[in-house]
């Protein structure tokens, strides 16, 4: 079984036995209360600027935690904002609930939405590697973008979604080289909160410089479904069809305490 998940007797409330970091005072996610949002002059002129491939190969894996896709960040660049180095995409992924008035890891205003995209990146200015990158207070850059369930598939997300049937057991993966425009996984809106927290997973590492756009995105009810159809077991782990099933892979907001939340944005 799994060292850490999302049951009752691995899930959120028992990583700091495993995970000591779980428990430190940067964690993340938070519930962003607008209220105590300041919006920064020194964010204003700074825009959030992103250049990603239009088509590129990809791996899309079951890490019995969700799916993640590998992007083998070449020539992607993340800069701006709050960042003051240039970070590349490493990987994205998403977290989801079992049912869709839950799902999002950060929350606004104690809101919940159906689901978050995550876009990891990290300081290949400053640091040789993810590994090192993710040991460090600015190690990593993630843009998190809220989903919500609407009428249409979300195309983009649909090149993802239909790869999915080939990864249901953790473990399995699929190498598939789509052309993906990231600009459509991301929002309209650049309207952002930034705040420094963590891994929302064990190592639960405090190296995050967080992005969370304001703007939801839009995904299908029965997209969703597809997500909560992974395995978070292995192809040889014998159990019940409707056992092992992914249906939720979020970790509940922590406490902001004395850290900053920054807005910026029209
Ligand atoms: C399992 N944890 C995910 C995979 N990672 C990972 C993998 C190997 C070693 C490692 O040690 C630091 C981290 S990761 O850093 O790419 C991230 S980022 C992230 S989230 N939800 O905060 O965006 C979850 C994970
Ligand atoms: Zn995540």
């Amino acid at each position: 079984s799994l060292d850490w998940g999302y049951t009752d007797d691995n899930g959120p409330s028992t990583w700091a036995e495993k995970y000591p970091l779980a428990a430190g005072a940067r964690q993340s996610p938070v519930d962003i209360d607008t209220s105590k949002a300041t919006s920064d002059n020194s964010l204003v002129d700074r825009e959030i600027d992103w250049s990603y491939p239009s088509n590129c190969s990809y791996r899309i894996v079951n890490t019995g935690y969700g799916w993640r896709v590998d992007t083998y960040g070449d020539d992607t660049a993340l800069s701006g904002g709050p960042l003051s180095e240039v970070y590349k995409l490493e990987q994205f992924h998403c977290h989801w609930g079992a049912t869709n008035d839950e799902g999002s890891e950060h929350t606004v205003d104690g809101k919940s939405y159906a689901a978050e995209l995550h876009l990891v990146h990290w300081n290949s200015e400053k640091y040789s590697s993810f590994k090192e990158a993710a040991s460090q207070p600015d190690g990593l850059a993630v843009l998190g973008v809220f989903m919500e369930i609407g009428n249409a598939d979300n195309a983009e997300l649909e090149k993802i979604i239909s790869l999915i049937p080939k990864i249901i057991h953790k473990g399995q993966d699929s190498q598939a080289s789509f052309d993906l425009d990231f600009g459509s996984l991301l929002p309209e809106s650049k309207h952002y909160w930034t705040y420094l927290g963590s891994l929302t997973t064990p190592p639960c590492n405090e190296c995050v410089i967080w992005t969370v756009f304001k703007e939801p995105i839009t995904i299908s009810e029965r997209q969703l479904e597809v997500f909560r159809s992974l395995k978070s077991v292995g192809e040889e782990d014998a159990i019940e069809p409707e056992e092992g099933k992914l249906v939720k892979n979020y970790r509940p907001p922590l406490p902001l305490g004395n850290r900053v939340l920054r807005e910026c944005g029209p």
